[in-house]
């Protein structure tokens, strides 16, 4: 897919399902586009919010959104003329929700955008192999890339990958979530660009550790670049194609991820180094932090692909309560010297 026609039609009208801050963003962003666009949230505070004063003060707060923008808990009714649907709910709870929606439309064949970056813990499925499970008859696509939701949502110039294997779906996609200052990049390499966002995330606690732990800026960059070599060789292993891995939805979240505390796996990162245990943060927050759900199952398919990944493992263990931040950090420093380009013995 080397150019779009540019001559497909926008989906008109859009679910948001999801109220976190990134399903907001991307409602605001179809909403002021002239897409008829409304938004499904389990919860009724976030819809009265989003109706009555226009912000979704519980997770998005200072970010005025449009007029034209509605927010239902009622996701029946919301279902009912949607042509379109944006996928904007953690991974850990996408299977359940993606089943109700099948379940309401009665097996509808919908265009799905899935937006969530994260790995089903349980199985290890990626998002394009849960909707494959429980909406069969939908038509997905990936939505992914650099793109915190605040940055989206102020109009900052931001670009994503869209990642669809309907050639039409894709280009249609595109169409209904550009705007002047948010451009999406199309491929069909939908593996590439839903893996690339599952695993930012997880090396992104790792970053946040070093940044915490105060172990210095090179050792931050010498985990990207391992952590990519990381991800590119469960990349090749799985399909993955070198452009995408190497694109937006690929480097380009890593290094917004591992470079930001505006990250919330960052972040996290960030205070386990400082000494806290993953679980007693993830306890106090209501915003979601993908790579600690999604650090195990990670493991469980880069370990059905033969491929090792160290400083994943690491952090599953972290974040699981196997290991400490000192013990973790050694454990990665004692391995064995190796060539740069080999696949990890
Ligand atoms: N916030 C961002 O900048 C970006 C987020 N994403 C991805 O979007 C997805 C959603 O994240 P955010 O919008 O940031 O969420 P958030 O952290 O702002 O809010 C948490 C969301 O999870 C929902 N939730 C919690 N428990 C749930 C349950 N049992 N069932 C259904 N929903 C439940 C909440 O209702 C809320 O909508 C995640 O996969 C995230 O990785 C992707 C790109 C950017
Ligand atoms: O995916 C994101 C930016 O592209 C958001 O990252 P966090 O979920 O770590 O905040």
């Amino acid at each position: 897919m080397s150019e779009t026609t540019g001559k497909s039609s926008p989906y008109q009208t859009i679910l948001v399902a999801g109220g976190g801050s990134w399903g907001t963003a991307l409602a605001s962003l179809t909403a002021r586009a002239g897409m008829a666009t409304t938004l499904w949230a389990r919860n009724d505070q976030v819809v009265s919010a989003i109706n009555g004063s226009r912000e979704n003060s519980i997770y998005l707060p200072g970010i005025k959104l449009p007029e034209t923008l509605g927010a239902t808990t009622d996701l029946a009714a919301a279902l009912e003329n949607a042509d379109a649907v944006i996928f904007v709910i953690p991974a850990q709870y996408a299977r359940d929700n993606l089943a109700e929606m099948r379940r309401l439309t009665g097996g509808k064949t919908l265009p799905v955008a899935l937006c969530c970056k994260g790995i089903e813990r349980g199985t290890g499925a990626l998002m394009t192999e849960v909707i494959a499970d429980a909406w069969p008859e939908a038509i997905p696509a990936i939505l992914s890339g650099p793109s915190f939701a605040a940055d989206v949502a102020r109009g900052l110039p931001t670009a994503v990958t869209l990642a669809c294997a309907d050639k039409s779906s894709g280009e249609r996609w595109a169409q209904t979530i550009k705007a002047p200052h948010f451009r999406p990049y199309l491929t069909a390499d939908m593996i590439g660009a839903e893996l690339g966002g599952a695993v930012k995330n997880v090396l992104a606690i790792a970053c946040g550790v070093v940044e915490g732990k105060g172990l210095g800026e090179s050792a931050r960059a010498a985990l990207i670049a391992r952590g990519f070599a990381e991800f590119q060789r469960l990349g090749v292993a799985l399909g993955a194609e070198a452009q995408t891995m190497a694109g937006l939805s690929g480097l380009g979240d890593l290094i917004l991820t591992c470079s930001s505390r505006q990250s919330r796996n960052m972040s996290l990162g960030y205070e386990i180094g400082e000494g806290r245990t993953a679980k007693e943060i993830i306890a106090e927050r209501q915003t979601v932090s993908e790579g600690a759900a999604s650090a195990g199952p990670l493991m469980k398919l880069a370990g059905a692909a033969g491929v090792d990944m160290p400083i994943c493992a690491a952090v599953a263990d972290l974040v699981d309560g196997r290991t400490g931040v000192d013990q973790a950090i050694l454990g990665l420093l004692a391995r064995p010297l190796r060539n740069e380009g080999s696949p990890a013995e």
